[in-house]
């Protein structure tokens, strides 16, 4: 029986910490540390993810400002959205929900916001910090698994990570982090001719792919520890007989369990350590501009 890998648990951990260091920061400054969300459209997926964060941001004692734009949004209006964001003192950190309908630049979006306020940890200038070893604002996702390979395995020093998928948002950021905690790490992706006999080498593997239960026993080296990061909603016929909408991760989770040594589920895994970590990244941009303003 592999070690059940619990990100309720763990994210309610670094939760905890927010809200007390939310408490001092609303002591010294009078003021909560302010989030704002951004979601252009209506994804029904985006929604749960934005309403999730919404509901932590309250509870750890931030203020969340959610922002909901119709799905013909023009860039002007994004582009202004944001700028006004940038010139608010009460907002410490602006999350533009990815991805953005077809007609809007991403690229262009994530460069307008003011790096000090980009909690996700995607604009340029932090991806340039984070590359060279100088991180503050580290993106979500590969930071919250971080914190669950450090409390599982301890030191990640000479370790093999392999990393399947090579995204800006997790694949190449995670194994930037990787990296830097000690480890040799290799990033599999979809030219990969066999990432099977690749991601067999790892002693971590992380998974960012997005296809259902795609990674199963035969990529798994014995003992390895398995961060699977993919949220996939599928269709499966229930008990009753109609279809059932179901949340599986990348990992065929029942296949992989009995093989690996430590193992994340879904849900429950990735998934709330990516919001507690935008949490704490708001914190942490709360406190620098804060500095910065010389109060
Ligand atoms: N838990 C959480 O908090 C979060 C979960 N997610 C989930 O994580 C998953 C990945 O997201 P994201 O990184 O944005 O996805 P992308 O679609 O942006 O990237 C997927 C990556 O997987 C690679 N890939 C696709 N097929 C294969 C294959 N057969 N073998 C090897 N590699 C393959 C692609 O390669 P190539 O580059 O060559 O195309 C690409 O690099 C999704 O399920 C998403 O929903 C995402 C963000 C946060
Ligand atoms: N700018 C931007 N930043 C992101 O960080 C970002 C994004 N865009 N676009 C979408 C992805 C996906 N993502 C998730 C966050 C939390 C859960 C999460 O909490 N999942 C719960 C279950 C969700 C539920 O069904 O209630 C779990 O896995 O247990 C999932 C997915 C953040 N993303
Ligand atoms: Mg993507």
């Amino acid at each position: 029986m592999a070690i059940r890998i619990d990100g309720k648990v763990i994210s309610a951990q670094v939760l905890d910490g927010v809200a007390s260091d939310a408490a001092a920061f609303l002591d010294s400054y009078g003021i909560k540390p302010g989030l704002a969300v951004v979601l252009v459209g209506e994804d029904p997926a985006s929604q749960v993810y934005v309403r999730n964060k919404i509901a932590r941001a309250t509870e750890s004692g931030l203020n969340s400002i959610e922002h909901r734009l119709p799905m013909d949004t023009t860039q002007d209006t994004l582009n202004q959205l944001v700028a006004d964001l940038n010139a608010d003192p009460a907002v410490h950190g602006i999350l533009v929900q990815l991805p953005l309908p077809a007609h809007l630049d991403e690229e262009q979006i994530i460069a307008a916001i003011s790096p000090e306020k980009d909690v996700d940890g995607f604009h340029p200038v932090n991806v340039g910090a984070l590359s060279v070893g100088k991180e503050s604002l580290v993106p979500c996702t590969p930071q919250g698994c971080m914190i669950m390979l450090e409390q599982v395995l301890g030191d990640l020093s000479g370790k093999h990570a392999v990393v399947v998928g090579r995204s800006n948002i997790v694949g190449k950021p995670m194994a930037a982090l990787l990296l830097q905690a000690n480890c040799s790490v290799t990033i599999v992706h979809s030219r990969t001719p066999n990432p099977q006999a690749l991601a067999q080498q790892g002693d971590i593997l992380v998974a960012a792919v997005g296809r259902p239960e795609m990674i199963g026993a035969d990529w798994i080296k014995p003992g390895a520890t398995v961060i699977d990061v993919g949220i996939n909603v599928i269709e499966r016929v229930g008990p009753s007989g109609g279809t059932q909408r179901k949340l599986v991760g990348d990992v065929d989770y029942a296949a992989v369990e009995p093989v690996a040594y430590a193992i994340t589920p879904v849900p429950g895994g990735v998934g709330p350590m990516t919001i507690a970590c935008l949490m704490k990244n708001t914190l942490v941009a709360a406190r620098r501009l804060q500095q910065m303003s010389g109060v």
